[in-house]
């Protein structure tokens, strides 16, 4: 296949009537949150190939489109359209005539979901004619109907194909064909009905039934729907919990908090060790996963748990995220208390945090303050801790 020399003439100046109409035509409403040109014209820029695009657009529509339009020098300045998309098409024609690429894809801008797979075959069939044409069976049962909603026949369907874009051809070929239909007045809904018309043989590729234009409001909210759900899918069921603990300082002369054990002028008062970052993380993901708190399932009351190393409790919550098939986005720790200083802790805790839970470091995050020796912690009583955890789940996990 060669992929070189190929320009995509985009065509964008139509009002979108049967969609409704308006002052904003339906190629600049968004779907699943993006414009449907942006989303056309970024098919076509990341595709492998490279190719330079020309979007024609609708006159008074260059404002929407700038607004829109990715930043990229294959982008070409766009031109103005015409009354109909045959004129629009050959006007971006005309425009590129000058400096004629070898191929042309006539595309339609809202034909947002055409593959890398199609605009690959449609280009390998240039190598084989002048004209490229995707097209699809048609499945439906197809009727002619008279004037007074009559039936008057069932139309074969074996040889009937529904056509699509991109459509290819030999650039020079389809300028021609345009120019000739110009010049005769005739009008055609599709640039391979055109070449057709001027005697030039139009090649099947095949279509996508997923490659669908835009003509209805209907289609636009189907479409709207189906992004948003795939967007919905990739980014699963995201939850977010917080967490709290406190302790009081006692007698001791080391602390553990965030995973590390760090010297200081007294230990901490508690059941386990006491590490108030790391059991603020376990009821932040338990929270997350609506699962009660970290006494629920490690009761200050059960001796097991008497001097316990804090991570137990950590991992205990990570793998009740795993088990669900989730996974943790970020963890996000402030510590609260005069003393030990945490920032020159502060790497060491993300690491160990990080390891215990199976995650970057780059998901995790301490933050220290004091409380302005106000209140208890102030007065150096005791330390605090507060946490957030963003997790995924997978959707429909069990509850
Ligand atoms: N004067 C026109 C008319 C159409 N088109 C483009 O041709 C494609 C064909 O799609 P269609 O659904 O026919 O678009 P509209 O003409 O906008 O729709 P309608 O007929 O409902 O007004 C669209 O990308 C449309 O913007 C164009 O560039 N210039
Ligand atoms: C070019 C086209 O998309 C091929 O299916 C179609 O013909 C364009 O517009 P239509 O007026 O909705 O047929």
């Amino acid at each position: 296949m060669t992929t070189g020399d190929t320009t995509v003439l985009i065509v964008a100046g139509g009002r979108g009537v049967r969609a409704g109409g308006g002052d904003y035509p339906k190629q600049y409403r968004q779907i699943g949150g993006i414009p449907v040109i942006r989303l056309t014209l970024d098919r076509f820029l990341s595709h492998p190939s490279r190719m330079t695009v020309l979007v024609v657009i609708g006159a008074g529509d260059a404002e929407m489109f700038d607004a829109v339009a990715p930043s990229d020098d294959r982008l070409l300045p766009w031109v103005i359209g015409g009354d109909n998309r045959q004129d629009s098409v050959r006007r971006g024609l005309l425009r590129l005539a000058d400096d004629p690429p070898e191929r042309i894809l006539i595309h339609d801008a809202v034909r947002p979901f055409a593959s890398n797979a199609l605009i690959d075959r449609v280009i390998a069939g240039l190598d084989h004619a002048d004209a490229v044409l995707p097209a699809s069976p048609v499945t439906a049962t197809l009727k002619s109907v008279d004037d007074s909603g009559l039936v008057t026949g069932t139309v074969p369907r074996e040889r009937l194909r529904a056509a699509e874009t991109p459509q290819g051809f030999r650039f020079d070929a389809i300028l021609k064909a345009h120019n000739l239909a110009a010049d005769s007045g005739l009008s055609f809904t599709d640039d391979a009905a055109v070449a057709e018309w001027a005697g030039i043989p139009v090649r099947v590729a095949e279509g996508e039934t997923g490659n669908i234009k835009l003509t209805t409001a209907d289609e636009i909210a189907a479409a709207d729907h189906r992004l948003q759900a795939e967007a919905a899918l990739a980014l699963g069921d995201v939850r977010v919990g917080t967490g709290y603990d406190v302790h009081a300082f006692g007698p001791g002369d080391t602390v553990a908090i965030g995973g590390i054990v760090i010297p200081h002028s007294h230990g901490i008062v508690a059941h386990s060790d006491g590490d108030v970052a790391l059991h603020a993380l376990t009821d932040a993901i338990l929270g997350a996963l609506a699962d009660g708190d970290i006494g629920d399932h490690f009761p200050p009351s059960d001796p097991q748990w008497r001097h316990a190393s804090s991570d137990i409790f950590l991992r205990f919550a990570v793998e009740r995220v795993v088990a669900r098939g989730g996974a943790i986005a970020n963890l996000d720790v402030t510590i609260i208390t005069e003393a030990p200083r945490i920032s020159t802790h502060r790497e060491a805790m993300r690491t160990r945090i990080a390891a215990i839970c199976g995650l970057s470091t780059d998901r995790v995050a301490i933050k220290a303050t004091t409380s302005e020796r106000l209140g208890f912690i102030g007065r150096g009583e005791g330390i605090t801790a507060t946490a957030t955890a963003t997790i995924r789940l997978p959707f429909r996990a069990a509850p």
